[in-house]
């Protein structure tokens, strides 16, 4: 069987979300698919622990475990849940990176299968920018990056304000957080999962 891990970061659940849709594809196309969050910054918790939005958010996700190195050793496929800060990754999700050096010697993940998928307040705030910017630690880590193609994505054509894009599926969470992801995104984000679940399994044999 493919293990795919899905490691995410949500502070209000669209990614968590969007993570829900990237597990299901995976596991319809056979894979051992695992949601991990991404550790959160001691110092964030207590900043946030009076938004309501981010305290309920947290609890939904209470279940989930939090990511470890060994999660990535484990996967065959490693899918990414990056929302957009300042038109780039979470310092949370950086940090998860930078700590796992020790991999990066070691040249324990090259040749894995790899994506990305983000989420956005508004609707040119980043998640262009916020894709292309993830794969370039990624690559430095030697994982082999599966983007979203039109061919199977006709979603992609669209001139709505959905997610999407070659680079990632995506969403828009709205500037006050109160959009939840179409229909069109969860689609587009279980296509990533299945998607990667494919490359993976041919890399891996
Ligand atoms: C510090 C910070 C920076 C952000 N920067 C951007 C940004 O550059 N562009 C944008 O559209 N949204 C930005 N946002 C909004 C987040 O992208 C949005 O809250 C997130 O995608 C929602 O996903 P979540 O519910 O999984 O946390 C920012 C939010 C925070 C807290």
């Amino acid at each position: 069987m493919t293990n795919i891990l899905i490691p995410y970061y949500s502070s209000y659940g669209h990614v968590y979300t969007m993570a829900q849709a990237v597990q299901k594809g995976a596991q319809e196309a056979g894979a051992d698919a695992k949601m991990v969050k991404i550790p959160e910054f001691e110092a964030t918790k207590q900043a946030m622990s009076s938004q309501e939005a981010y305290v309920e958010a947290q609890k939904m996700q209470a279940e989930v475990p939090e990511a470890t190195h060994d999660d990535l050793k484990w996967a065959d496929g490693i899918i990414w849940g990056i929302p957009t800060r300042y038109g780039a990754m979470p310092a949370q999700m950086k940090q998860f990176l930078d700590a796992a050096g020790g991999l990066w010697a070691n040249g324990e993940l090259e040749g894995k299968a790899t994506a990305v998928f983000t989420s956005t307040g508004s609707v040119h705030g980043g998640q262009e920018t916020t894709a292309i910017t993830s794969i370039v630690p990624l690559l430095h880590f030697g994982l082999i990056f599966v983007g979203l193609p039109y061919g199977e994505n006709p979603e992609l054509m669209s001139s709505d304000a959905i997610g999407g894009s070659p680079y990632s599926a995506s969403t828009i969470a709205g500037t006050d957080g109160s959009l939840q992801p179409d229909e069109r995104d969860l689609t587009m984000a279980q296509r990533l999962g299945a998607r990667v679940t494919r490359v993976a399994g041919a890399l891996h044999n």
